[in-house]
């Protein structure tokens, strides 16, 4: 039987865009589970004057496609309370402070406190400060802090911010959300890797030719050019989320699956990680712009047309690189990363191409070469893993023919799984910072990232461009070509033998 958690939320930023669609739904999604009962409550507060009843009609119209019952959605936003408060003002978190006195005790909340920070990280510090001097924190239950990205701009100004969180919470007490992180698939990885010795023993430079990881998007900028500004893909995709997924395929298998461990070999690995100097970068990291393109009848903006983007933009719509890591089991094993927006379709997935045969035990007996087997795990839009391996063709004679043993979530599997900051959620609840971003992580990242941020910064050549709803510039082929790879997953090509380019 589920047994209902015990806390008092306090979202700072409860008026903004990620409280209302991701935050609100994953609490109401807890609720529905009887993780959280009768022992919560809510504080949302931002600067906006709303009254409690309006706070209720936003959190209810923020889960009306996950309510079955009026009653059920009403009783859960019943433990929703608003307090209006500029997080600069020192006053104003006494009343914060009055209200979750009273919330604790009305709700037995047991003194634990998640406080949540769905704001601009300018104001993490300042927050953290207040919540220590100003009593919020008084050490009864458990007190937690969850934050959203972006952890900083650079390892300079992540540094300074984690030093200011420093000063209040422990590290055990901060969870630094990865949204990837709570992404089935991805939790999935160490199961693909620790639970099939076929796998693990075949995870090294002998058997593993390279290594590919694509998190396409179909979408644009959207209405987030101002952030998207100030940040382009390689910070707003390759620093966290696409690390993040790397440092779980390259980890050395962890003593035990805990946080500790698997953290320990998280840094580990992204310290072996090759640091480049800036003309490495250059050599190994190619960034693109989209620009308008037509596909199957519909005309796509180009990114510098965009709301809130400069004409003579520079920011990188598409990055992709090959990182390398230095140490004995991927010595020789080049990870290849790509990320984009407005690219052909939505695919987020890794291929792991496993080496060629040296041999060709057929080549007297057909024409036919064997296909590399390719280990694909699907993160999203489908879930599952697929293998693709050599068979004979049916008939008369011998003929290779390329299969695909494949396994993928059904739709309705899909529907009822969790979403991943439901999961986020609840890990914070149970103390459990497995699924986070951790400094150490945070920091190397930045480090790898940063080398590479201002080479680009520096090189005043034409900004490369691509076609909306394509697979990024040429140069992100000819990347691996250099190499003698090519890129596993091209589904541009699908679309262009059946016309959609030319529509
Ligand atoms: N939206 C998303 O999907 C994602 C967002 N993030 C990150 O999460 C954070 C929040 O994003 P998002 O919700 O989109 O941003 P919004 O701009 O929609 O919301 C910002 C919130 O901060 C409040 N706020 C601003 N200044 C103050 C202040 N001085 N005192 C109190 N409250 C203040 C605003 O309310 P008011 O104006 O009423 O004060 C509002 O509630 C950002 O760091 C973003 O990068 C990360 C990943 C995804
Ligand atoms: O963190 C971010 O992720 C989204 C993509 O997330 P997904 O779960 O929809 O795949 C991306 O659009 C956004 O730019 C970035 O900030």
């Amino acid at each position: 039987m589920t047994e209902q958690k015990q806390a008092l939320f306090t979202i700072f930023g409860a008026t903004g865009d990620l409280a209302k669609r991701k935050l609100y739904p994953s609490l109401f999604r807890l609720f529905k589970k009887g993780e959280l009962a009768d022992n919560f409550a809510v504080i949302g507060t931002a600067r906006r004057q709303w009254t409690d009843s309006f706070y209720h009609e936003v959190v209810l119209d923020s889960i009306k496609d996950l309510m079955h019952s009026k009653t059920e959605a009403e009783n859960f936003a019943s433990h929703f309370y608003y307090q209006s408060h500029d997080v600069n003002d020192a006053e104003h978190y006494v009343n914060l402070k009055n209200l979750g006195e009273r919330l604790k005790t009305q709700y037995k909340t047991a003194g634990n406190q998640v406080f949540f920070l769905a704001m601009a990280p300018q104001f993490f510090g300042v927050i953290a400060e207040h919540l220590k001097s100003e009593n919020i924190l008084t050490g009864e239950g458990f007190e937690r802090i969850v934050i959203e990205k972006p952890f900083g701009n650079s390892y300079a100004t992540a540094k300074t911010l984690n030093d200011s969180l420093a000063k209040v919470f422990t590290e055990e007490q901060i969870f630094r959300i990865d949204h990837y992180l709570g992404k089935e698939m991805i939790q999935s990885v160490s199961a693909v890797r620790f639970a099939n010795p076929i796998f693990e023993s075949l995870w090294n430079n002998r058997h593993i030719d390279n290594v590919q990881i694509t998190f396409a998007e179909f979408i644009g900028v959207e209405e987030r050019g101002g952030y998207y500004e100030t940040s382009g893909a390689l910070k707003d995709m390759i620093q966290n989320h696409v690390l993040q997924v790397l440092s779980l395929i390259a980890m050395e298998k962890p003593e035990k699956f805990d946080e500790a461990h698997i953290v320990k070999e998280k840094v580990k690995a992204l310290k072996a990680m090759r640091q480049y100097s800036s003309q490495e970068a250059l050599e190994n990291f190619i960034r693109g712009q989209y620009i308008a393109g037509k596909f199957d009848g519909e005309n796509y903006l180009g990114y510098r047309e965009e709301d809130s983007v400069a004409p003579d933009s520079r920011t990188e719509t598409f990055a992709a690189g090959k990182f390398l890591i230095d140490n004995e089991r991927w010595a020789g094993v080049p990870f290849y990363v790509r990320s984009g927006k407005r690219m052909t379709e939505k695919g987020t997935r890794i291929n792991i191409v496993f080496k060629k045969e040296a041999e060709n035990l057929f080549a007297d007996n057909c024409d036919d070469q064997p296909v590399q087997n390719v280990l694909t795990i699907y993160i999203q839009p489908t879930e599952g893993f697929s293998l693709s391996v050599n068979g004979k063709a049916a008939g008369q004679g011998f003929h290779l023919e390329p299969l695909r043993l494949s396994f993928r979530h059904d739709s309705e599997f899909l529907g009822n799984s969790p979403e991943a900051y439901e999961k986020l959620f609840l890990d914070v609840l149970n103390g459990d910072g497995t699924n986070f971003s951790h400094w150490e992580e945070a920091a190397r990242a930045w480090e790898l990232i940063d080398v590479i941020r201002e080479a680009w910064d520096g090189d005043t050549s034409a900004m490369p461009t691509y076609t909306a709803r394509s697979m990024g510039p040429q140069a992100a082929f000819d990347l691996l070509k250099k190499d003698g790879n090519e890129w596993a997953w091209q589904p541009d090509l699908w679309y262009k033998e059946r016309g959609y380019y030319e529509k």
